[in-house]
């Protein structure tokens, strides 16, 4: 075929194609984790160097030059575990069933509920599109379907795996007895127990989704994004695990994770309120949560 480029041909276009899938790709890998500040860091970075290339700087693109040289390494080094995660998902079955995933979702909702009515401490996380492998390896692996009964005897408190947290990959029990990440202590959730900040901690590092119940209150709650959203009932989990998890196909951008799960409405204040009287996303999102010791 012949542009105003030159001759292009089937290989040019399957060349084109393939660059666009991969660029794609890498997208789905960073977008909701905190790889996208770095990218833009880059991006910046890059932006700097052609103007200073365009404009004859040839002091400061030289020394652009030279770190963008280092910078290279430095970036391997960086994206470690975003290239680890780029690899396990290439050798990652596709597709998810549908049906399965409805039965993990009401599944690990009823285990929820009936844990927290037994006030049974429990860290759940769920993996979306960052590769949790790296913590599933502080624990036990483990390949078994969420059941009820199954979840309640890993939690049971004198069980040899209840300390910890699990994790899951769909409707997959993966390990067990795993340590997460500890939130900072000198933030606004110092106050709140171990359990709570390794599931705050999580969801900062990762897209993770990560539930927990707590031993001392018997409340059920959902980490995302480096917060923590409100107490929820047994309806509110189930919507946002429908939303959050089990609803995103498979090759779709996971679920935005900037916004942490909703306020309670008679918790939203008349000036956050939407039609329903009920605080928008954003402005729920900023709202901080009551530390624990102060509820109790
Ligand atoms: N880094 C971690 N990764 C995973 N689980 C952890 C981690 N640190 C503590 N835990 C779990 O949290 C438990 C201790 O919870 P702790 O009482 O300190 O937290 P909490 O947030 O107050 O929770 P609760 O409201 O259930 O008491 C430990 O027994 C262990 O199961």
């Amino acid at each position: 075929m012949t542009t105003p480029f030159g001759q292009i041909g089937v290989q040019d276009v399957l060349d084109i194609a393939v660059v666009a899938f991969l660029i794609y790709q890498a997208y789905l890998l960073v977008v909701g984790t905190r790889a996208v500040n770095v990218v833009r860091g880059i991006l910046v970075f890059a932006g700097v160097w052609v103007a200073a290339q365009l404009l004859g700087l040839t002091t400061l693109s030289f020394l652009l030059g030279r770190a963008g040289t280092v910078g290279i390494f430095a970036l391997l080094v960086l994206f470690q575990p975003e290239l680890r995660a780029a690899l396990e998902r290439v050798g990652r079955p596709r597709g998810r069933d549908a049906s399965a995933s409805g039965a993990a979702l009401q599944d690990l909702a009823r285990a929820m509920e009936r844990l927290a009515e037994r006030k049974t401490g429990a860290l759940i996380a769920i993996e979306r599109r960052t590769p949790l492998g790296e913590y599933a390896e502080t624990g036990v692996n483990i390949d078994a379907l969420v059941s009820v009964p199954f979840l309640e005897a890993l939690f049971a408190r004198n069980a040899p795996l209840h300390d910890g947290g699990i994790i899951l990959q769909g409707a997959r029990v993966i390990a067990a007895g795993c340590l997460f990440p500890l939130q900072a202590a000198d933030g606004t959730y110092r106050r709140y127990g171990t359990r709570h900040r390794a599931a705050i901690g999580l969801s900062e590092l990762t897209d993770a989704v990560v539930l927990v119940v707590s031993e001392e209150r018997g409340s059920m709650r959902i980490a995302l994004a480096g917060r923590l959203g409100p107490d929820l009932n047994g309806t509110e989990l189930r919507e946002q695990l429908r939303e959050l998890v089990y609803d995103y196909p498979v090759g779709r951008p996971a679920a935005p994770v900037k916004a942490a799960p909703p306020e309670p409405a008679d918790a939203a204040e008349p000036e956050d309120g939407g039609p329903n009287g009920q605080a928008a996303p954003e402005a729920r999102a900023e709202r901080r949560p009551e530390p624990r010791k102060e509820q109790t």
